[in-house]
């Protein structure tokens, strides 16, 4: 069967985003190839029924593709990018998922017309509940737009940036930002071991009531500070630990400092 799309790259990220399009039946697996070095995760890939190579030359010359996908890490993408030039001269759409790397590196290695598409997504799109924001170049198509968006919309929530500088901040806050929720996790539960509880309660009430307090913020027509208040009884115990919390911007200042180093850390991963 023919292929419609490559993925180069099926680590944590890439994996992530090719079991939600499998799983919800948005491409058949037969018309997916894969290019990944590490056998165990080409293995794991294979798994989902698509075709996998180790290198990029295995892949058969009669594949024309809609789409090819980068989702390697951003410091080795301008020594990756090269073998898949073929498929943008045919008029492949090219999709990025790296951090930094801008649309111009595709341009100058691929083509100055290429179709070239960046995508930040974060890993809840393994389980389509993902957040994924959108740059295209003018040389991306109506079609390949559509191709795209069906696509990684079984990844969960699409969004799309005006300017490519915005990137940046995008990856510091939602495609860096579940590993931070998953620290507040861990560092609630070590909260309430500290308060006596035992520590798998803590780890069970620490999960829960994140996911219960994201789910409803998503759900609610209120907005988040009235969320918060709607816990905080006057003089009652959410409002003795948001004065630690909120005392001083506390925490709003730590959160303001983390997403500030992400974004400079994203800006020079763009050379
Ligand atoms: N992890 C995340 O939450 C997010 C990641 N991203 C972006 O996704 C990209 C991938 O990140 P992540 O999945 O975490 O990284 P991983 O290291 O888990 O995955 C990248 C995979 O690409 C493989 N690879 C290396 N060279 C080639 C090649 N020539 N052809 C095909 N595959 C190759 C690597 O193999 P090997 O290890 O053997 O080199 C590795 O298995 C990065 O650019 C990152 O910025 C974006 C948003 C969120
Ligand atoms: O940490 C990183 O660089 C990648 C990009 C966003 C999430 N993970």
């Amino acid at each position: 069967m023919a292929i419609d799309l490559i993925l180069a790259g099926c680590g944590n990220m890439g994996y992530a985003m090719l079991a939600g399009w499998v799983k919800a039946g948005r491409i058949p697996a037969a018309r997916v190839a894969v290019v990944e070095p590490n056998e165990s995760l080409r293995a794991r890939a294979q798994m989902l029924g698509v075709s996998v190579y180790a290198d990029a030359v295995e892949i058969p010359a009669d594949c024309q593709p809609k789409l090819v996908i980068f989702a390697v890490k951003p410091q080795v993408m301008k020594a990756v990018v090269p073998a898949y030039q073929r498929f943008a001269e045919m008029g492949a759409a090219i999709l990025s998922i790296a951090a930094g790397t801008p649309v111009a590196v595709f341009e100058s290695l691929l083509g100055s017309d290429a179709a070239v598409i960046r995508c930040m997504p974060n890993t809840p799109a393994a389980i389509g509940k993902g957040m994924l924001v959108l740059f295209s170049n003018a040389h991306v198509t109506e079609d390949q737009d559509t191709f795209v968006r069906d696509l990684i919309s079984a990844n969960g929530a699409v969004a799309t940036i005006p300017n490519e500088d915005l990137m940046d901040a995008v990856t510091a806050v939602s495609g860096s930002g579940p590993a931070y929720i998953f620290h507040f996790i861990e560092a609630l539960t070590a909260a309430g071991e500290a308060a006596g509880l035992p520590s798998d309660v803590a780890k069970l009430l620490a999960m829960q009531t994140v996911y219960g307090a994201g789910a409803l913020a998503a759900d609610s027509e209120e907005e988040p500070g009235k969320l918060r208040e709607n816990v905080t009884s006057p003089n009652g115990t959410t409002a003795a630990a948001l004065d630690v919390l909120m005392g001083g911007d506390r925490l709003k200042t730590l959160l303001v400092e983390a997403v500030d180093a992400a974004k400079k850390r994203s800006i020079e991963l763009r050379d």
